[in-house]
């Protein structure tokens, strides 16, 4: 007998920045998110905040959590309400203290993310989304001074993306979908120039543009170019050159010495110094990271260290890095599928010195029963290579015959599931392979990590070739002697849940039980419920409420929830912005209004996820009895 309370004692450990000799991180040691630091060596972990404030979790913030600016000694951190995810930037003494709106409050009222941060300068970027209009707001801030300069503002906003050392040069980009991006360039005192593709308002109707999967912008020493990612040259992106004192010049840019192989994508790259780089790939859902210095007289990157991908930090996933300039420092969150969330600081000239700077574990549990899971990718309906993982009870568990399946279905949907304890999947998945049940989680079509043209596939097809792949994965696992899918249950959270509904209702004859976690029930009235700032975009990548009604509504799981056979348990956070309790709530209602069996479990202080420990331990415990009582393990 195995239990949860083991899984959950190993505490995060993310977002770590090394500032002279402190390590400063977010965990949840007190049983919910906060900003701590300890001197680097060791000392107990000394708390930033109060304790009644809960940080966010980093992924879903979309951009900084905090940043660190020594010389001014302040600490600036976003703050929103038990997961409503109405960022504030606030500050707070670097030694901690009660934090304060930064700017005298000026962001009050919106949702604001923090971009890049310039710790030498003080100089931060902040994206403020109204909360009553389509308007977002990008802004240059002096932490010195209290200034902020208007960058841009748009319905589709605009994300700083690399700026001169000066900061009188900043690279904006403006995403309207997955991939489809525009590249400005403000200047101070100038109009915003184009620098790379088409905005959407010059666009004809139906109009194909180029996609360029822009991120990760830098600009050369000279300034007078950026590097940057894009999947124009090659859909699991590469490198490139844009010179900005032309439009439309993108020049390819070439990588020697890696050494991964396998199916994967390039994911960032950062400029640590001069013409020193990182470069950050994820290979089938494991990091690889090195350093790597860039000619650009050769237009090339050369190699000079694998920073992550082999020995202690292989086969995992990095949550996170930070360079520290000064100390010419890596620090870094690492995790594995078996593995909890470590921190670790690269140092060393040569790179050789990797020190590790916690010991969490799950406590009395050995790590070989946990699982590590096995490939299981498979070929879809159409010829599509689709990416899989099977999580099996470890043998010493002893359980003998095929095992009950759950198959777990990942957000987004370009969201991609990954070798990754610090993600809320990862102690479901060892949970539930402890009780015996083997665990399916494919990564299909519209997942990012295999490509541009791979995760296109789920925009405006919502519950569409994505679910048919779902369909084909329990056609293949019929075959494994391993699984029973005759006893087979599904679970997702978000969009995973939103498949949830729409298998469970679509295709009632695969599943004996399905646990939805705040998934859209109703795709119009989920689409009436999201943020304003939210709208533009879902209006293209899903559908528009109003023009795309039909269609809504036959891809809504409310469509075709009555035919519904399994038992259903739905589980929904009270200040969830995105899948607003309504949407559960409305669900529950109906369900229970023709006569089905569901059980709704509602946390009052969680929003889009559950980080309290409390709610987790209630969360992963009820999901694990409800596949208990549903399959029969
Ligand atoms: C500018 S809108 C981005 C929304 C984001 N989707 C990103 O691809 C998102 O929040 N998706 C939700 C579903 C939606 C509200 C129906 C979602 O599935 N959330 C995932 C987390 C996640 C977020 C971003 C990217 C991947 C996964 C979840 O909570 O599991």
């Amino acid at each position: 007998m195995y239990r949860i309370e083991s899984l959950l004692s190993a505490r995060l450990f993310i977002s770590p920045k090394l500032v002279g000799n402190r390590i400063f991180f977010i965990s949840n040691l007190s049983g919910h998110l906060s900003l701590y630091a300890m001197d680097h060596g060791g000392s107990v972990p000394e708390p930033l905040l109060p304790p009644q404030i809960a940080l966010q979790n980093p992924h879903l913030i979309g951009g900084e959590p905090y940043f660190v600016f020594p010389d001014s000694g302040k600490i600036l951190v976003m703050i929103d309400r038990d997961g409503d995810e109405n960022y504030q930037p606030m500050i707070i003494p670097l030694d901690g203290g009660f934090p304060e709106p930064a700017f005298e409050g000026f962001f009050e009222g919106t949702r604001v993310h923090l971009g890049e941060c310039d710790a030498e300068n003080k100089i931060v970027y902040l994206i403020a989304e109204s909360r009553a209009s389509e308007a977002i707001t990008t802004y240059q801030g002096n932490l010195s001074t209290g200034e902020l300069v208007k960058l841009a503002e748009t319905p589709w906003g605009t994300y700083p993306n690399g700026h001169t050392a000066d900061h009188r040069r900043v690279l904006l980009m403006e995403g309207y979908t997955f991939g489809d991006s525009v590249l400005f360039l403000w200047e101070r005192g100038k109009t915003n120039r184009v620098l790379m593709g088409k905005p959407i308002l010059d666009r004809a109707e139906g109009e194909q543009v180029p996609l360029y999967g822009f991120s990760s912008m830098n600009f050369t020493s000279d300034e007078k170019s950026a590097l940057c990612l894009t999947s124009f040259f090659k859909d699991t992106y590469s490198p490139a050159e844009l010179d900005l004192n032309a439009t439309q010049d993108l020049h390819p840019v070439e990588v020697n010495g890696l050494k991964h192989s396998g199916v994967g994508e390039m994911t960032g790259i950062y400029g640590l110094e001069g013409a020193r780089f990182a470069l950050d790939y994820n290979i089938d859902g494991v990091s690889w990271l090195y350093e790597a210095e860039y000619d650009a007289e050769r237009k090339e990157f050369d190699v000079k260290h694998v920073l992550v991908g082999e020995g202690t930090l292989a086969n995992g996933m990095l949550e996170s890095f930070y360079y520290d300039k000064p100390g010419d420092r890596f620090i870094l969150s690492f995790s594995s599928a078996t593995s909890p969330t470590q921190i670790y600081s690269i140092e060393g000239q040569e790179r050789n010195l990797i020190i590790r700077h916690t010991r969490e574990k799950v406590l009395g549990i050995p790590q070989d029963l946990l699982s590590d899971g096995e490939d299981a990718s498979y070929t879809s309906y159409d010829g599509t290579r689709i990416s899989a993982r099977l999580y099996l009870p470890a043998k010493e568990l002893g359980f003998t015959g095929s095992r009950p399946l759950v198959y777990y279905v990942h957000g987004g949907p370009q969201g991609q599931e990954r070798p990754d304890f610090a993600w809320f999947s990862m102690p479901l998945i060892q949970y539930l392979t402890l009780n015996g049940f083997a665990v399916f989680v494919p990564n299909v079509r519209g997942s990012t990590g295999y490509g541009m043209r791979y995760t296109k596939q789920v925009d405006h097809d919502w519950g569409g070739y994505d679910r048919l792949d779902h369909v084909e994965a329990m056609k293949i696992l019929e075959k494994d002697k391993r699984v029973d899918v005759h006893r087979a249950g599904v679970v997702g959270r978000s969009y995973g849940g939103y498949m949830t509904l729409t298998l469970a209702a679509r295709h009632p004859e695969l599943w004996k039980g399905a646990v939805d976690m705040f998934g859209p029930f109703d795709l119009i009235t989920f689409s009436e419920r999201i943020p304003e700032t939210w709208k533009p975009y879902f209006r293209i990548a899903l559908g528009d409420p109003v023009t795309d009604a039909d269609f809504l509504k036959e891809r809504s799981p409310r469509t075709h929830i009555e035919q519904i056979t399994c038992p259903l348990l739905v589980i929904q956070g009270k200040n969830d912005p995105r899948v607003v309790e309504r949407e559960s709530h409305d669900l529950v209602e109906y369900l229970r209004s023709i006569g089905k069996q569901v059980d709704y479990l509602m946390f009052e202080n969680e929003g889009h996820d559950v980080l309290k420990y409390e709610n987790r331990v209630r969360c992963y415990t009820e999901i694990t009895e409800f596949f208990k009582k549903t399959l029969q393990p």
